[in-house]
């Protein structure tokens, strides 16, 4: 931005131009001499003879602070001066600047012997090039809207370039007014040819400056009102140094490390000129051709982001030939039930030791229908999670085996379909879709997409779904199908692969006596077929359901009460002389009994001999209990096709005791307990589809989600735009003064905490899907992967990135910030990497924690520390020191500072206090307020981008290695 500087280093001004100095420098008229071993000599002169100062070209006067004009062929002494606040009026033939010392011609040059030729001759010519040999001199315009904001002025800058003894000696003029000088040693001087582009670059580790005695305006001059006085920053400077003249030395640079703060670009300086007279002999070139290379940045973001796309590449190959490969592998249902035994499971609560099962042992051979039965709280649950080797929280003892073989609990999983007491089913899809979803994901790849959509028809059909199919399932708030079909759809769900084995915690529970027996006839026939076996636990069956379980289990506070054939428990409990009344539901009487201690205890302590006296009945009979000898009433035979009798065992104290002494001597060898599962080889989850099929699926699941959870969604949008109509209009046109800085800044800010707020609501809609993940993840739908991508996909792109992106834009114009496309862009750029990163700490949280109420409190208080921190409502330099740590935490930290340095720092502020009035940088003012450091926005914005990433792999780990089913 040009602050209108004009100007003045060649234009010719009124001088006052006084005599020439004697050779020393010492003015000709009478004044005391000027003794330099008291006062030092000022531009960089030398202290010599009699104590007097001898001048570099371009400054006379006793102590060398005069400009002096006439060329530098002429002796120093022969050089006028002119007063400060005039210029040289004319200069020699053949020379210009501002001290009359840069060369125009070779003929100026020609007649310059202050150096002997190299050979014969030779005459000095005028170097004119970037490229400098020997000693040049230099002069420009400066152009710096900061410091012309403060000191208002017109600003040149003096240079003598000595590239043999690689120093600069420079002075700052302003309004002709030398202001301080430098002197600057150690430079690595280096001339570059880019394409025929030759540039210069000084870089001087070195710096040494100093305020020109008389006061000077910037160096405290300026008496009332002192705005700044500059004098102890300028004495104070250091290196590094750098001058940059990439354009043919007519537009330069002037850059100084510690004053980056004030003038982040530097100085420009244009309307340079520069010149020496040096032998052509002396022109020895040494410029460097350099090949057009691209910034390091980009070549390391571009060489990020190959390695990414390559990445994704990759990762998609081998996915697409993993999905090849599994959609060409040939398939086949299962065909066959598999038996389960369970020996001696025993469960004891870590926390208080309390025992929940006690030693139950039983069996369902393949193809039969096993109904867990007891009272409320009796451990059916418990015991049908251990037996489909679900994760429990306490220590779990017994054995398992499948088809007469122990496994590990891994094994048991892939061939176990569950369906849970409680119902976890996506509220947006319909029955169809939900039971789609399932078999694409768990029938194999191969199979055609029209078997996959008959086998889901049959299933919804077998489950009396298909009045309901196309209506979704819906939740507490928007009410869709009922408990007792949403009961039906959780069952569909296993049902779909037609598992092995297929164990159901309270399927009937919420159906209608009609339903449910429709449901129990379908699993009885799922059994007949033998191609499942089903394991249920049921409450109170009516009589006539009862009757269509091959085998019944009664618990009673843990213990096994009966397990047996279902026919014979009203048998084995009369011969205990309880006799189920007549009319009775023998269901319900075995529940009575399980419930009443008393009867458990008559029932246990009653003995065969007794049991016959009282007239029960005639023993004889024997019960096969293991290796699935038990006869299925639907298929008439048992699996090793023998018929199976019923009898009781002599040991009646306990029949549970005598089963499990009947299993352990049939099976012959000692089998690893549960809770040494260990011993046996851990198999790796194998999925039926691919990655990419994985993916697919459970993006159009959440696509719909979103799309049918519209609400959500419109909100977004809407509050988005509303906010950012109502901060826009609330800091409407902010104007350039100290209320508009303020209103600028408080803008800023002010949208960053309305999106870290608004992304406490990531924490609400990761709480249904988690649940629903930790279902399907148990159940062997998916790995997490497909699932993290897919939740970050369609929860970051549609909530948390377009809706800062349309607050920003909104807001943007009506606050009336800076009106330049690259700005814009940051600041939006900033928003979005904020919001996400916000986004994501809470989806982070939302993950890690399990409770929603802990997990929105500690949000909020992280999120208004954060806030506290963030640079805004408290001075970061006047942060406690035992706290400062806190702030690098604080992402509000990260993005108020990006944000405000890329908009408020190219601001300039004009106000005025108390009628005084002031022209300042907002750089400045974010410096010193704010302690921002001005050259950090991409700092600033690889700590966001960092925030992103962290967070990111925090929720991939939470996700992979915590959400999972413990019950
Ligand atoms: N992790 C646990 N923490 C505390 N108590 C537990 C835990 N797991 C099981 N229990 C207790 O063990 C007992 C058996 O629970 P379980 O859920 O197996 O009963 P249930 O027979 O299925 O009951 P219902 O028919 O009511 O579902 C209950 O008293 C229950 O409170």
């Amino acid at each position: 931005q040009s602050t209108g500087v004009k100007p003045t280093v060649t234009t010719t001004v009124t001088a006052t131009v006084t005599a020439p100095t004697t050779p020393t420098g010492t003015p000709s008229t009478c004044q005391p001499a000027f003794d330099c071993s008291k006062k030092p000599c000022l531009n960089s002169g030398v202290c010599g003879q009699n104590n007097q100062c001898k001048c570099l070209p371009g400054f006379g006067g006793p102590d060398c602070s005069l400009m002096s004009c006439g060329s530098p062929l002429r002796e120093i002494s022969q050089r006028p001066t002119v007063q400060p606040g005039s210029s040289c009026t004319t200069c020699d033939d053949g020379f210009s600047g501002a001290n009359c010392n840069v060369c125009e011609t070779d003929a100026a040059c020609a007649t310059d012997t202050s150096r002997a030729p190299l050979f014969g001759d030779e005459k000095m010519v005028c170097n004119k090039k970037p490229e400098i040999f020997y000693n040049a001199f230099m002069t420009c315009d400066v152009n710096t809207p900061q410091l012309s904001a403060i000191f208002p002025g017109s600003y040149a800058l003096s240079l003598d370039l000595d590239a043999k003894n690689k120093t600069i000696k420079a002075q700052l003029w302003m309004d002709n007014n030398e202001q301080f000088f430098c002197d600057i040693g150690s430079c690595n001087v280096a001339t570059t040819d880019l394409e025929g582009k030759i540039s210069t670059s000084w870089d001087c580790p070195d710096l040494k400056c100093t305020c020109i005695t008389t006061p000077t305006k910037l160096c405290g001059g300026i008496p009332t009102p002192a705005i700044i006085n500059l004098q102890s920053t300028i004495s104070q400077l250091t290196g590094p140094f750098a001058l940059n003249c990439p354009h043919n030395s007519t537009t330069c640079t002037f850059r100084i490390a510690a004053l980056n703060g004030l003038l982040p670009d530097g100085l420009e300086m244009v309307n340079c000129k520069s010149g020496e007279c040096v032998y052509p002999s002396e022109m020895t070139s040494s410029i460097t051709a350099l090949k057009k290379t691209m910034p390091v940045g980009i070549i390391v973001c571009l060489g990020i982001l190959g390695a990414l796309v390559l990445f994704l590449v990759v990762i998609c190959s081998i996915a697409k030939r993993n999905q090849i490969v599994l959609s060409r592998t040939p398939y086949t249902l299962n065909n066959e039930a598999a038996s389960l035994e369970f020996r001696n499971v025993g469960y004891t609560l870590n926390k208080d030791g309390l025992e929940i099962l006690k030693g139950i042992s039983g069996s369902a051979p393949a193809g039969v229908v096993l109904a867990v039965m007891g009272p409320s709280g009796a451990g059916k649950s418990t015991l049908v999670d251990i037996l489909a080797g679900k994760r429990k929280d306490g220590k779990v003892s017994g054995h398992i085996l499948l088809n007469g073989k122990q496994v590990h609990e891994s094994e048991i999983r892939r061939a176990v379909g569950f369906v849970d007491q409680e119902d976890t089913l996506p509220a947006t899809q319909t029955v169809w879709e939900a039971v789609l979803f399932s078999a694409m994901l768990r029938l194999p790849e191969a199979m055609p997409i029209h078997r996959v959509h008959e086998r889901v028809a049959e299933v919804i059909e077998m489950l009396g779904l298909t009045h309901c199919k196309d209506r979704q399932i819906g939740n507490v708030t928007a009410r869709g199908i009922s408990g007792g079909e949403k009961r039906r759809v959780s069952i569909a769900l296993e049902l779909i692969t037609r598992p092995p084995i297929l164990i159901l915690d309270e399927p009937t529970s919420g159906l209608d006596s009609y339903s449910a027996h429709m449901v129990v006839q379908q699993l009885c026939k799922l059994a007949a077929s033998k191609t499942t076996t089903v394991i249920m636990t049921i409450h109170q069956p009516r009589s006539d359901i009862f009757y269509m379980f091959d085998q019944t289990l009664v618990v009673s506070k843990g213990a096994c009460l009966y397990f047996g054939p279902t026919d014979t428990a009203a048998d084995y409990f009369q011969r205990r002389g309880l006799i189920c009344p007549p009319n009775y539901n023998i269901a319900d009487y075995l529940l009575d009994i399980a419930m009443d201690q008393e009867l458990v205890a008559k029932a246990k302590s009653y003995d065969d001999a007794e049991a016959e006296k009282a007239g029960g009945l005639t023993s004889g009979h024997q019960t096969h209990l293991g290796g699935g000898n038990v006869v299925s009433r639907r298929g008439g035979a048992n699996t090793n096709g023998n018929t199976s009798e019923i009898t009781r065992t002599s040991d009646d104290r306990s029949y549970e005791t005598s089963v499990r002494m009947e299993e352990m001597g049939s099976s012959g060898s000692s089998t690893a307990s549960l809770s040494d599962s260990t011993t046996q080889k851990k198999q790796k989850t194998v999925y039926p589809t691919s990655f990419l099929t994985q993916l697919r699926v459970i993006m159009l699941r959440s696509f719909q989600t979103l799309i049918r959870n519209r609400s959500l969604l419109v909100l977004h949008f809407a509050v988005a735009i509303v906010l950012g109509i109502f901060v826009g209009g609330l800091y409407f046109d902010v104007p350039m003064d100290l209320a508009g800085f303020q209103n600028r800044a408080g803008s800023l800010f002010f949208m960053l905490a309305l999106l870290g707020f608004s992304s406490i609501s990531a924490l609400g809609a990761f709480t249904d899907t988690r649940t629903l993940f930790v279902k399907e993840r148990s159940n062997g739908y998916y790995p997490p992967m497909p699932f993290i991508i897919s939740t970050l996909l369609f929860d970051l792109i549609p909530l948390r990135i377009i809706p800062a992106i349309l607050m920003g834009s909104v807001s943007y114009f009506m606050i009336g910030l800076t009106a330049d496309v690259e700005t814009f862009f940051k600041f939006l750029l900033i928003l979005v990497l904020f919001n996400v990163a916000t986004a994501m700490f809470c989806l982070v949280i939302a993950a890690g924690v399990r409770t929603t109420g802990v997990a929105s409190l500690a949000s909020s208080i992280v999120m208004l520390f954060m806030m506290l921190f963030g640079g805004f409502l408290i001075n970061s330099k006047q942060i406690p020191k035992a706290l400062t740590w806190i702030q690098y935490l604080s992402m509000f930290k990260y993005g108020f500072e990006a944000l405000a340095v890329n908009e408020v720092a190219k601001t300039q502020l004009i106000d005025n206090i108390q009628g005084v009035a002031f022209n300042v940088p907002g750089s400045l003012i974010l410096q010193k307020l704010f302690g921002f450091d001005l050259t950090g926005f991409w700092k600033n914005m690889i700590f966001l981008i960092g925030y992103n990433v962290l967070f990111i792999a925090a929720f991939w780990a939470i996700v992979s290695l915590r959400l999972k089913e413990r019950k």
